[in-house]
């Protein structure tokens, strides 16, 4: 027998939960379903395991530098097993308190298993078939795993099995320079290990502006990371604990040998085995969930929001996705993705915290380009901290006076640059910030003082890509 609900919500990740949360406050009954773990890829292995393990390595990483500051301590060593108690600890607390949360929702079943469509109204979990004249799709998504020449013959690792790693590796090879490879990467060298990142880009983060790729790269080698770039022709050989990781294209040639291997080339939606056909529900070329300004698909009655519909990658932009779709459905209240402004940080230490366009697009896109770089050094917070690495920069349009993005590569980067984030949706002119009196000693303190010293940039001089 099928049974009836007013609601479907597949996936209990960063949009599931909220969503399924204001149906029910809505007082409609709904169906939640979960083929995993509560929380999806954030809470289990994503952003809350990674940065707990960023911690970690950050104070691994200050420890050896403690004398500096005038504080003694031993030999610093790192207990991975240990790292990986507090990290699971974080983790699993994060998890219980979603299970906690769902289970306290007044209408709402939770059902446990794989949720497939047989129809545009219908899902099959396990034994049970369900229907609902609204489904909203929050499926998440996973590691690419590549079909490098070998792969199969050699052990290798995700952004899953890296975090239960429960001993250092002695080399750990990473192809992929992006979030994953950069984070794991340096984590794992300041907990002792030999890491080599291989990456096809010609340049790391190559859609960052040229000034924070070179910075970016310097900030790793200073630590002892090894880089390939230019790695287009991947070729795996070897076997546990002898890995052999080939690119004959590179030049110069490379063959790096490891214990370990980190594959981190990117993500793919959760949809190849979602029914969506039965549904009729539109997929683009990569299988992401092809939806419009306010996360509906093609077929009337179903949503999809998060990492499977391609707008997005972020635990902020699937967050953001549940918010749109609660306001357009709920709310009468129009929400639009586009409204959005691109915002992420990439965390290595000192992190990268991204807003809006970089310089290399915002000259693309014909703005009156203005820039204000301040390096980090001449950050008295970061001095007085011992963290001067990296660099802030405001990108402005001359002509109406907004600002168009900045980058700030540096210690709290990641916090400070919310004050011109909300200048930008605010909508209000760049002096804005700069008549604002900042608490000393910030960070955040010298984001005035670099809009106050604006430099036009030319198109001819925009950075290569
Ligand atoms: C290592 C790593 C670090 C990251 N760090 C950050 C960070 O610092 N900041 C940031 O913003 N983002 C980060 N991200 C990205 C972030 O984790 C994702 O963007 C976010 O979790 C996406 O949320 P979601 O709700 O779209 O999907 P998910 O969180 O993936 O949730 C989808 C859920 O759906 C379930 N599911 C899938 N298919 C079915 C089905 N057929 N039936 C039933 N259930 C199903 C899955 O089990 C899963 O629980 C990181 C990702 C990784 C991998
Ligand atoms: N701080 C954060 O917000 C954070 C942290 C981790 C992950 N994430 C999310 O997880 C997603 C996945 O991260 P990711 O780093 O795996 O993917 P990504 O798509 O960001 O980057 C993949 C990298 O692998 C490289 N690559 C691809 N194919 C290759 C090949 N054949 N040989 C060598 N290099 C190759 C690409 O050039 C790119 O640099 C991201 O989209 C991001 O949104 C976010």
């Amino acid at each position: 027998m099928t049974q009836r609900f007013d609601a479907i919500v597949v996936g209990a990740g960063q949009a599931g939960p909220s969503l399924a949360q204001r149906l029910s406050a809505a007082g409609r009954k709904v169906a939640l379903i979960e083929r995993k773990l509560m929380g999806g890829t954030c809470v289990n292995t994503g952003c809350i395991p990674t940065k707990a393990m960023v911690a970690s390595a950050y104070v691994a990483h200050t420890g050896r530098r403690a004398a500096e500051y005038g504080v003694g301590t031993g030999d610093i060593t790192v207990d991975m097993a240990q790292v990986w108690k507090r990290t699971r600890g974080i983790s699993e607390r994060s998890r219980s308190s979603v299970e906690n949360w769902v289970a306290g929702m007044p209408n709402v079943t939770l059902l446990r298993g794989h949720a497939r469509f047989e129809s545009p109204r219908t899902m099959r979990v396990g034994d049970e078939l369900i229907e609902a004249d609204q489904i909203f799709i929050n499926v998440g998504g996973r590691a690419v795993e590549p079909d490098f020449p070998g792969v199969k013959t050699v052990p290798y690792l995700t952004n899953v099995g890296v975090m239960d790693l429960k001993e250092l590796p002695d080399h750990l090879v990473i192809v992929g320079g992006s979030y994953i490879g950069l984070e794991f990467g340096q984590m794992f060298r300041r907990f002792g290990a030999k890491v080599t990142i291989v990456e096809k880009g010609k340049r790391l983060l190559p859609r960052e502006d040229p000034d924070v790729s070179e910075a970016v790269v310097d900030i790793l080698q200073r630590e002892g990371i090894e880089l390939h770039l230019g790695a287009e022709c991947i070729e795996l050989q070897g076997e546990e604990g002898r890995i052999c990781v080939i690119a004959e294209c590179a030049e110069p040639r490379m063959a790096v040998h490891g214990t370990h291997l980190l594959l981190a080339v990117g993500r793919r939606p959760n949809t190849d085995d979602l029914g969506l056909d039965s549904a009729g529900v539109e997929m683009d070329d990569h299988g992401y969930i092809v939806v419009d300004d306010q996360c509906r698909t093609n077929v009337e009655g179903i949503w999809a929001m998060g990492d499977c519909n391609g707008r997005g990658a972020f635990t902020h932009t699937s967050y953001n996705d549940y918010e749109i779709v609660a306001a357009n459905v709920l709310d009468n209240e129009l929400r639009r993705i586009t409204d959005r402004i691109p915002a992420y940080a990439l965390y290595i230490d000192p992190p990268l915290a991204r807003i809006g366009l970089t310089e290399t697009e915002a000259l693309k896109r014909g703005y009156d380009v203005q820039v204000g770089v301040r390096p980090m050094t001449r950050v008295g917070r970061a001095i007085e901290r011992g963290e001067t690495l990296g660099f802030m920069k405001v990108i402005v349009d001359a002509q109406s006076e907004r600002l168009l993005g900045a980058a700030i590569l540096g210690a709290s980067g990641d916090e400070a640059i919310h004050c011109l984030l909300d200048v930008m949706y605010a909508d209000a002119p760049y002096r804005t910030v700069t008549h604002a009196v900042h608490i000393h000693p910030t960070i955040a303190e010298l984001l005035p003082t670099t809009l106050q010293d604006l430099h036009s940039v030319a198109p001819q001089a925009s950075p290569a890509t």
